[in-house]
């Protein structure tokens, strides 16, 4: 048996058996039981010695370690998703691809590969340690053991903040800041009381004071004595990431504990919440993130307390939603009639005053149909007629009843929601595609966009056929230009939301309802609509998915260039050139809609050059369906309720 074991010790790879250690141990227990017995001196000591717990935990350990040693797998290699990425980029750079190339690139895309690849570089790159045993019971748990805490401060702030027990004068840590220095040491915790800064004694010293003896040293080493908190409270970091609805500045906001700390964002900015153990201040990240650390942020209560104030002491103002934005006043546009005319509208020639009129202008061009609604191989271009558009235009109603949920951003709902959780989410090839929906100020060049768009590929892309109680024209076919409906079914349909948005025209109802959408995405295409602003918390659904692009007018210098040649669709059913004025008027609804919707929008598009801005759209559209984007929570994992 003793010879066994010096073959151990001496060869440090002798192989344990099946049982290990564990089983050499109790051949000793037993070899040591037996002198025992043959009252061998000294023996009964090592006999207890060997058999305690604490012995046999050790040796587990042990065996535990040496297990791990031995069976620990090594990766190939620890960047499988840059080394996956890079050849994509080789494969994407090859003139022409073979079956087998275009399989594997399909393969690498497939976002449940990604992850796999970017776990196992996870894993690969980090160097996890065993688990160690518990800490034994027992030891003295109220002894006022100091520590000593080394931080090597370079440029970086300490990421931690304190304060001070207003009775007794003691400084504590209030808050160490997720990924910053303090927190990467692992040595200082929240609750933990700081008795001196590079030898200095801090008790009774104003936070102020504290913090001017840690900068005195601006790098080197900072020496903090502390009395370590007994208990630490248990760390609420579950993953979370939300989508801000509102803007935020520390250095505006008196209540932040410390602004230095504070993270602003803007609108739209996705968060990663990485701390959320403070009820009132959160620790985030803003994504894409280069820092490690995070700063502090408003919680959702806090923050939506802080709007409610806000919102309270403001002085009244009459309701400014984006519906506000005044189309082009009427009577005005009256005036403009001497403009030259390049196009009638459909309905335009129903009305005498307005034939006549027409014809008092030349050049007159009078299409029997509006110049949107073309044909390109057979297929009709639906959703561009004009009395539809400037319906849309002149529309205030919508599917929802209320002008609170009508202007979801701007008013009362984002009191409620600061931040929307989204998650990351990529549409299966098999899935119906997302809704692309475009948005911009009147004129801005969305219809020109989308047509485009359309007859770049119109087997892919088409536009949702609305509905309308208008009488069919003779060359009208229905589920073509409309879907001809009765005032009682169109009625109907507002009643049970069946419309992402609809209005009046001259009398006459028109809209787009859901189904029209679903009926373009369940033949495999990708619908494209324009909408108005006080449709966009209709798209924003787990059916539709929609990703909202913004068309964004270029500077006033860059429109008077590039609309030299454009024509103004006005409120009198005619086109005309540009003025200033309609630009400033661009400029101005362009700015509403941003400031009221800004974080709904998926993708922005400055529409300077048409053909970059073609360009831009196609890529955008692309990518929306075929790459990952952030993505309202309710979207994957429907709530029930409102
Ligand atoms: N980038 C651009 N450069 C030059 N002209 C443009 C550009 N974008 C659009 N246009 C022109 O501007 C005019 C207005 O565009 P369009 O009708 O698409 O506006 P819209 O945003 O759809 O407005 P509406 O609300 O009136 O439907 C059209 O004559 C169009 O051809």
């Amino acid at each position: 048996m003793r010879q066994a074991m010096e073959a151990e010790v001496l060869n440090p790879h002798f192989e344990l058996g099946e049982q290990g250690l564990h089983q050499v141990l109790s051949d000793v227990i037993e070899e040591v039981r037996r002198s025992v017995s043959q009252d061998i001196d000294g023996a009964e000591i090592l006999h207890s010695l060997l058999t305690s717990s604490w012995l046999q935990s050790l040796l587990k350990v042990y065996e535990c370690l040496q297990r791990y040693l031995r069976d620990s797998p090594a990766p190939m290699l620890d960047y499988a998703s840059g080394l996956s990425l890079q050849l994509l980029i080789d494969l994407k750079s090859l003139p022409c691809c073979s079956e087998e190339a275009k399989e594997l690139c399909r393969l690498l895309r497939q976002p449940h590969l990604q992850a796999l690849l970017s776990a196992h570089d996870t894993v690969a790159q980090k160097d996890y340690e065993p688990v160690l045993p518990p800490i034994p019971d027992g030891l003295p748990g109220d002894e006022e053991a100091t520590r000593t805490v080394c931080l090597v401060k370079n440029k970086q702030p300490l990421g931690a903040t304190i304060k001070r027990n207003e009775i007794t004068g003691e400084i504590f840590v209030a808050r160490v800041i997720h990924g910053g220095l303090a927190d990467r040491s692992g040595l200082l915790h929240a609750g933990d009381r700081i008795i001196e800064v590079n030898g200095f004694p801090v008790d009774g010293m104003e936070p102020e004071q504290v913090i001017q003896v840690v900068q005195a040293r601006s790098h080197g080493t900072i020496m903090f004595k502390v009395i370590p908190i007994t208990e630490r409270p248990v760390h609420n970091q579950t993953m979370l990431y939300v989508r801000a609805m509102t803007d935020y500045s520390p250095q505006q906001d008196p209540t932040i504990p410390c602004a230095d700390a504070g993270m602003s964002f803007r609108r739209g900015d996705v968060l990663e919440i990485v701390d959320q153990t403070d009820a009132l201040w959160w620790q985030a990240k803003k994504l894409p993130s280069s820092s490690a650390c995070a700063g502090l942020i408003p919680s959702t209560n806090l923050l939506r307390r802080k709007q409610r104030e806000f919102w309270w002491s403001q002085p009244y103002q009459p309701h400014a939603c984006i519906q506000t934005l005044s189309p082009v006043d009427e009577e005005d546009d009256l005036m403009a009639i001497d403009e030259k005319c390049v196009e009638a509208d459909e309905e335009a020639f129903e009305s005498e005053e307005l034939r006549e009129a027409f014809l008092s202008v030349p050049p007159l061009v009078y299409p029997e149909e509006d110049d949107f609604s073309s044909n390109i191989e057979g297929i009709y271009l639906a959703g561009f007629r004009r009395s539809m558009r400037l319906c849309r235009r002149l529309s205030y109603g919508t599917a929802q009843p209320t002008c609170h949920t009508r202007c979801p951003s701007s008013c009362y709902s984002s009191l409620n929601t600061p931040y929307e959780e989204v998650v990351r989410y990529q549409r299966h090839p098999e899935n119906a595609h997302r809704l692309i929906a475009l948005l911009g100020a009147p004129g801005v060049g969305v219809n020109e966009l989308r047509r485009r768009l359309i007859e770049m590929n119109p087997n892919l892309f088409h536009g949702a056929v609305p509905h309308t109680t208008r009488a069919p024209r003779g060359y009208e076919e229905f589920g073509r230009e409309y879907y001809f409906t009765s005032r009682e079914v169109f009625d109907n349909m507002v009643y049970n939301n069946r419309f992402l948005e609809y209005g009046e025209y001259k009398g006459n109802l028109y809209g787009t309802s859901i189904e029209a959408v679903r009926e373009v995405l369940n033949r495999g295409k990708i619908c494209v609509v324009d909408i108005e602003p006080n449709a966009v918390q209709a798209v924003r659904t787990h059916e539709l998915k929609a990703f909202i692009i913004y068309v964004k007018p270029p500077p006033l210098e860059r429109l008077r260039v590039t609309r030299q040649d454009s024509y103004i669709t006005t409120n009198y059913y005619v086109n005309r050139p540009f003025k200033d004025e309609d630009f400033q008027e661009m400029e101005e609804a362009a700015w509403k809609m941003e400031s009221q919707l800004w974080h709904f929008f998926d993708q922005v598009i400055v529409n300077d050059e048409l053909q970059d801005s073609c360009v831009q759209l196609l890529t955008a559209v692309r990518k929306a369906q075929d790459e990952p984007h952030w993505v309202p929570a309710s979207w994957i994992r429907p709530t029930t309720g409102p």
